[in-house]
């Protein structure tokens, strides 16, 4: 039998990084996670143990730190480009950099003190190749919504194992994972991000929904009607069921007032939106 190496790549997942910016008594805090991964010539490492392409992932974490001190951290986006052409321009057996970093929110509460926001965390995954090929993708995930009426779903399909009653009237409520493909680098990452958030909130609740999976739709196309430098959305819904609780039992009536909150099992509703004119994704989404 023969074999050989498939797909591989490695690095440094989950640096929690925490940056501190001192202007006078008011300070300013960034919170990331940061994950690298790197490829390229790889083959020696893997079949014969010779490590001399690999830059350790520990090399890959102090990287992450020495940048954050010499370059400060401002938008994720580009802080993982710059994260990612290092790696490219400087390892010769690196072809190919992946950085990925999750971004934790902290509210104001003071000159020095901040309170953790416990809402959505914003993303941005990177990739850069020696070929000078470059891809970013932004998102948030955790962002929780809930519309308490404007949702129905009936007319489904129907068959012998079918219990579900159709509604006119329900709770629709989940928690979105969304990313977007810029065209390019992109320019103003801050400015973009939050403009995709707004309209993934305005669509959600500007929907009048006769299902989840139309309403995904609704906020993808939203976000690409109203953001020219992104060129396709992808969507992870998951569909936080609630159940109207039968009252009869004690007398009492229920007219959408009391419904169960149930975690699990949660449909889960996945979908993309693109232009049809979207560039080839190439690497951006693995
Ligand atoms: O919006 C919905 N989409 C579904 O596909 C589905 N399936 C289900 O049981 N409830 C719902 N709701």
């Amino acid at each position: 039998m023969t074999v050989k190496l498939g797909p591989n790549r490695y690095g440094k997942a989950g640096v929690r990084l925490v940056r501190v910016v001192r202007e006078g008594t008011v300070h300013h805090l960034k919170d990331l996670n940061v994950s690298t991964a790197l490829s390229g010539d790889m083959e020696a490492v893997h079949l014969t143990g010779d490590n001399a392409a690999v830059l350790p992932t520990d090399s890959q974490k102090n990287t992450v730190h020495a940048f954050a001190r010499k370059h400060g951290v401002g938008e994720i986006e580009e802080f993982a480009l710059l994260l990612a052409r290092h790696f490219v321009d400087t390892g010769q057996a690196v072809h190919h950099a992946r950085v990925e970093i999750e971004e934790y929110a902290w509210r104001r509460e003071g000159p020095h003190s901040f309170v953790r926001d416990g809402g959505e965390v914003r993303t941005c995954v990177v990739h850069h190749d020696r070929d000078g090929r470059t891809t970013v993708v932004s998102g948030l995930k955790d962002l929780v919504l809930l519309n308490t009426t404007g949702s129905e779903f009936h007319g489904y399909a129907v068959d012998e194992y079918t219990t579900l009653r159709p509604t006119t009237d329900r709770i629709l409520a989940t928690a979105v994972t969304a990313r977007w493909r810029h065209r390019g680098e992109g320019g103003d990452h801050a400015a973009s991000y939050e403009r995709a958030r707004r309209c993934l909130l305005e669509a959600f609740a500007g929907t009048h929904s006769l299902s989840l999976q139309q309403t995904l739709y609704a906020m993808g196309e939203r976000v690409l009607t109203s953001c020219p430098e992104l060129c396709e959305v992808r969507l992870a819904m998951p569909n936080k069921h609630h159940f109207l609780v039968d009252l009869s039992p004690f007398g009492l009536d229920n007219d959408n007032e009391v419904y169960h909150a149930a975690d699990r099992p949660y449909g889960l509703i996945e979908g993309g939106v693109l232009r049809e004119d979207a560039p080839d994704a190439g690497f951006a989404w693995e």
